[in-house]
């Protein structure tokens, strides 16, 4: 019964939903609602409203019970219907729309605008039949799935709650307003970015375009100024750049409200502050931070104690925050540990390309990879676009992998990528290993006479003289002198998290390439846009933005990684958020996706420095484990498969491993601990074929690895969850194809 309403005679009682004693409508929204039935619902609701309140002696007092979210957009619609009460109801019916009222607004329904017919159906429900012009639901549902064509999927946000919002918004045309409203307020900014208001609007206009991670992003900016032009009273602490913020905020102010007296900018600022704070809090909600946001309300309310509206974004952030929690619970039973906690922290956005970026900032031109061959200078292997098109020098060449340039034996090695982007979540104080390659520093993997300390500073030391000029001639000229201990975690070192590195992982390795990418601008002379530099520049992202109506995985996003640890980082560096169009939080969330599409994690346990094996008791250091996370800028070209050619390795995970691992293309050894990584041949691999390795192990599940239990399945689905459509693999396509031919065979009568 898609074009028709029902509604129950009596009472409002209804035994999939109790009923509120003060309701005298209850409308049991269809589970299944598709938007053309939201719309017609909306519809009558709207005309029955008004005649309620013809026919009623009070205000008509309606409560909606439905499944779906789409209420919310049902309740906007109608407008009218606020204060609606609104609950969830798991009634299984699925294609009607069950008004239950009590008798006394039975009658003028009846006579209700877009409501042609009232009749009793078999089961004594009243049956109203929408009306052919008004609300016509084929028709409406023709005209609807017409301008679902026409979605602009790149504008439906990264937002992952209340996607229906933004479609109405495009069904609704109002979308172009929206982005010239954005550009307005990006050309406010530009001219007066001091002026917090500038900021408080993107964040608005971000949220309603379901970008709440920008939205999240503006509202943190204008908080620090407001806090900065406030003073410390307002919790305002940590690094502030410019350092005269304070004087620029006030003066944006003053001059926007032509005055020169100090109390009206000063409650000028608290107004705005409380307006920030409400921005902020409704971002980290719709962003699923709600632990984050929860911090965030507990600072704004102890400012604003009163407010109704911060109160209730904290109640709803709570809520959240609990139901999660408790899912969470009930599924761990008893495990419930650090790993888990994260989880009831972390929030989830879609990963994709910001529609008002320009797109030739993702592009890696024909340039760009002859810059990658002329760095990687080998003469076993190229990096090649996989995928050969004709190509505009200035376009996108689209996937690249490593091919072979010659026949290649098997054991030959045919990478070996050192980096100096690589980070630990063990501070470099404790000069436990090289601070540029990574290679440790104990015995008995290098003498204490060999350790190279730098004259500039006694925070860091390396493993050869060469790392050390590396390192002081480029990215330590850059961090040194400056403190960054906040992003080490007590004791020089985060809690643990088991398996999973705690997230500052993201934070530490964006630092170390933004300080790799600003030495090398500095020392070239050039400005060179971080998207388009070599390091970021060659990186892919892996995206998979959300499409209507299929949407896709959702990917971890915390407001303090991704934002609020970068901007204390870019400022700490002396670059002015602001005012600097290089770092917007579009820029900084492109590379933290980028980092992590190409990160490579591995942990070592290089304390215990003699072999089990051995008679003498084993010794153990203050290091224990650590997690090294690296970016190898040439490694990561190398894609995925199931029957891999490659096999590799960091150089060493543990003492124990034999030398000839170690060895480098031309006999060197690689020292132990570093984040080099060395590929040799599995095979004898052609001449012109592609390199390729496995990214999860064993691919086939057939080793008895604890991270990878449920064996092959398990690995499909984990890396399913990283390419979007499965891995292209030969095997892997090989089993798709079969499983479909099965299901297809099972489909058969
Ligand atoms: C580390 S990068 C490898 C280099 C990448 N192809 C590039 O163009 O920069 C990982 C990305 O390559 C792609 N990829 C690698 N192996 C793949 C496979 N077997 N199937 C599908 N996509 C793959 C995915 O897009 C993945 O996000």
């Amino acid at each position: 019964m898609t074009d028709s309403i029902i509604i129950e005679t009596q009472p409002v009682e209804h035994d999939i939903a109790p009923s509120p004693a003060s309701a005298n409508l209850v409308i049991v929204a269809p589970a299944k609602n598709g938007h053309g039935s939201t719309k017609r619902i909306a519809h009558v609701l709207s005309a029955l409203y008004d005649d309620a309140q013809e026919n009623l002696d009070d205000e008509p007092n309606f409560t909606i019970w439905s499944k779906e979210t789409n209420l919310d957009r049902l309740q906007d619609t109608t407008m009218k219907l606020d204060p609606c009460r609104l609950s969830t109801t798991s009634d299984g019916k699925d294609d009607s729309s069950l008004i239950l009222c009590s008798g006394s607004i039975q009658n003028s329904m009846k006579s209700c605008d877009g409501v042609e017919e009232l009749a009793v159906d078999q089961a004594e429900n009243i049956v109203i039949s929408a009306s052919e012009t008004e609300v016509n639901s084929s028709t409406i549902e023709t005209d609807m799935s017409q301008a679902d064509k026409n979605i602009r999927q790149e504008w439906l946000g990264t937002t992952p709650f209340a996607i229906e919002d933004r479609i109405d918004i495009q069904r609704a045309g109002h979308l172009d307003d929206l982005i010239y409203y954005q550009q307005t307020i990006y050309d406010n900014i530009r001219e007066t970015p001091y002026d917090p208001a500038h900021w408080i609007d993107l964040c608005q206009c971000c949220l309603t375009l379901g970008f709440a991670d920008i939205a999240a992003a503006a509202a943190h900016k204008g908080l620090i100024l407001i806090k900065a032009s406030l003073g410390r009273d307002y919790g305002c602490e940590g690094i502030v750049y410019p350092s005269n913020l304070k004087i620029l905020t006030k003066t944006a102010v003053s001059e926007k409200l032509h005055t020169h007296s100090p109390a009206i900018v000063e409650e000028e600022l608290k107004s705005l502050l409380l307006i920030c704070y409400s921005g902020l809090l409704s971002s980290l909600l719709a962003c699923g931070t709600f632990w984050e946001g929860l911090r965030a309300a507990k600072e704004a309310l102890s400012i604003f104690p009163m407010d109704m509206d911060l109160l209730e974004t904290r109640d709803m952030l709570r809520d959240c925050f609990y139901e999660r929690q408790n899912s969470l619970k009930a599924k761990a039973a008893d495990n419930f540990d650090e790993s888990l906690t994260l989880m009831t922290r972390v929030g989830k956005i879609y990963q994709m390309q910001y529609p008002w970026m320009d797109r030739r900032l993702n592009d890696r031109t024909p340039a760009l990879v002859r810059e990658l061959n002329d760095n990687l200078n080998s003469q076993i292997c190229e990096i090649k676009p996989i995928i050969l098109r004709p190509h505009r020098e200035s376009f996108d060449v689209g996937p690249l992998g490593i091919f072979a340039l010659r026949d290649i034996e098997e054991g030959e090695s045919v990478l070996v990528d050192k980096c100096i982007t690589n980070t630990t979540d063990l501070h470099p104080k404790a000069q436990t290993y090289c601070d540029a390659c990574h290679s440790s520093l104990l015995a008995p993997y290098i003498l204490p006479t060999q350790i190279v300390r730098p004259e500039c500073c006694e925070d860091v030391v390396f493993c050869s003289q060469d790392c050390c000029s590396t390192a002081t001639s480029g990215y330590h000229r850059v961090l040194c002198g400056k403190d960054w201990s906040w992003i080490y975690g007590r004791n020089g070192r985060p809690k643990s998290t088991g398996l999973a590195p705690d997230p500052m992982w993201r934070v530490r390795l964006f630092l170390r390439m933004v300080a790799v990418y600003l030495a090398d601008i500095q020392s070239t002379k050039t400005k060179v846009h971080p998207l388009q530099h070599s390091l970021f520049g060659r990186m892919s992202a892996n995206y998979s933005p959300p499409s209507y109506p299929d949407f896709p995985l959702t990917r971890d996003w915390y407001y303090y990684e991704n934002i609020g640890a970068p901007t204390r980082i870019l400022m700490t560096l002396g670059i002015n958020p602001f005012t600097d169009p290089h770092w917007t939080p579009e820029v900084i969330q492109t590379i933290f996706w980028k980092m992590e599409n190409n990160a490579n994690m591995s942990k070592i346990n290089l304390s215990t420095t003699t072999p089990p094996s051995s008679n003498s008791p084993q010794r153990e250091n203050s290091t224990g484990e650590e997690i090294v996370t690296s970016i190898n800028t040439n490694y990561l070209f190398l894609n995925h498969s199931c029957e891999p050619n490659i096999s590799w390795r960091g150089p060493s995970s543990t003492p124990f491993v034999s030398t000839d691992l170690l060895e480098g293309i031309n006999s060197e050894i690689i020292k132990p601990g570093s984040a080099t990584i060395i590929c040799r041949a599995r095979q004898k691999i052609k001449k012109g074929e592609e390199l390729k390795i496995s990214y999860i192990g064993d691919p086939m599940g057939t080793s008895n690895n604890k991270q990878w239990e449920g064996g092959r399945q398990e690995r499909r689905r984990w890396l399913s969850k990283w390419f979007e459509g499965g891995c292209g693999c030969s095997i892997c396509t090989k089993e798709a194809e079969e499983v479909k031919a099965m299901a297809a065979a099972k489909s058969k009568p």
